[in-house]
């Protein structure tokens, strides 16, 4: 009998002996399909993530984010803040990223993420505990291979217990035994035909501060006009930012780094972490505004998918402006932001309120 723990026993850089053995060998799997999530589930994420003030910078400086707050502790002291806080958008990353071992490995889409609520600034140095509750489970009717999840999730600080930030998110996920073949090819749905007429005037507001978003809504609602911009940059989505910062933040879905098994997804190929995406307009759109504090957002949904080589502009809508909320020098502003590429395609769009600093 052959001693199969003698190393001599196989040669496995025989190409043939060693294709064979693939074929048989049974893969231990990463991450769940669809069937494996019930509503009500509760799930511990374990990896151990902890909030860095590199992976902070690193974020912030693929991403374009240049808000001095988040990287000088003098005027992060002018701005409130105790001490000098990671940003916002990297501390949502991993808190997502260190969930998506558990919830979305097997490859399914992130669609979209609704009431995303930033309790408490978090620092560097600060390790996280991540929980999610599964709060709806159902079979996708257009696409047979897949199921559409929603959980609930809250990042916390691990040594103190309070919350940072919290969100509900979507996304499709992997049957396990998809109903039927799905026949569809990966393509966005279609245009909803029946929408309202665009207006005829777009105004931009003329600065960066409360005042002017205020004055624009106001000189908008007099003119039937909205107010409603493009902002100038542009940011080619490359390695870094595809496969990179996903991994930085302990993201594991295949989606962003393994071409091979990508090539035959209704994408064809690897694709940008939808928080990367995201985070990259929403510099386009910070960049042209005084921005106090990040409060919450809204109805996040990709569109579409972004791959290597593609280009990330920024659009922007002012729905509203409140000057009551916040601190004396600030009011909060309501955004709708769309992330679109080369093509003018929208690949993410998302309702924020952020309270904007005043003139004055
Ligand atoms: C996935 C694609 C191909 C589907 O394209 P489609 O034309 O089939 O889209 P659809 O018809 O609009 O939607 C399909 C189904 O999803 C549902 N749906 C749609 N949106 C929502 C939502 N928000 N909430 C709840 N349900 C939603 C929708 O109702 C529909 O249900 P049905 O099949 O039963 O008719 C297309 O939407 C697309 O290309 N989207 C972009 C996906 C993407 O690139 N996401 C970011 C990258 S993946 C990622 O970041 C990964 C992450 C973060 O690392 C990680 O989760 O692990």
């Amino acid at each position: 009998m052959t001693d199969w723990t003698d190393p001599d026993a196989l040669d496995l850089s025989d190409a043939e002996t060693f294709d064979s053995l693939l074929d048989r060998a049974e893969t231990r799997e990463k991450g769940h399909f669809f069937e494996f999530f019930a509503e009500g589930d509760e799930l511990d994420h374990d990896p151990g993530l902890s909030l860095s003030q590199h992976g902070s910078e690193q974020w912030m400086g693929q991403t374009l984010n240049h808000d001095p707050a988040y990287w000088r502790a003098d005027t992060a002291r002018e701005r409130g803040f105790e001490e000098r806080p990671v940003h916002p958008d990297y501390l949502l990353a991993c808190v997502m990223g260190i969930t998506v071992e558990d919830l979305s490995e097997k490859g399914g889409y992130f669609l979209g993420r609704d009431d995303v609520r930033f309790h408490r600034p978090a620092t560097a140095g600060t390790p996280l505990s991540v929980t999610s509750t599964v709060v709806d489970t159902r079979t996708s009717s257009s696409r047979p291979k897949y199921g559409i999840v929603t959980w609930e999730t809250e990042g916390r600080d691990r040594e103190t217990g309070e919350t940072l930030v919290s969100y509900q998110r979507t996304n499709m996920i992997p049957r396990r035994e998809p109903a039927a073949t799905d026949g569809s090819g990966g393509a966005v749905g279609e245009q909803d035909a029946g929408g309202p007429t665009l207006p005829d005037t777009l105004l931009t507001p003329d600065g960066k501060h409360f005042e002017d978003f205020q004055t624009a809504l106001e000189r908008a609602d007099e003119e039937n006009a909205a107010v409603a911009y493009r902002h100038e940059r542009g940011r080619t989505m490359d390695d870094q930012l595809v496969a990179g910062l996903p991994l930085a933040t302990l993201n594991t879905a295949r989606q962003h780094h393994n071409r091979d098994e990508m090539d035959d997804s209704p994408s064809g190929d690897i694709v940008a972490y939808g928080d990367v995406t995201r985070s990259v307009a929403l510099a386009h759109a910070r960049s042209d505004e005084a921005t106090y504090r990040e409060r919450r957002f809204a109805n996040e949904r990709f569109h579409d998918f972004v791959t290597l080589g593609d280009t990330i502009y920024g659009f922007t809508r002012v729905l509203d402006c409140d000057s009551n909320a916040g601190p004396e020098r600030a009011g909060a502003v309501t955004f709708e932001h769309v992330a679109f590429n080369q093509d003018q395609t929208p690949v993410y769009s998302g309702r924020r309120t952020a309270l904007i600093q005043r003139n004055t």
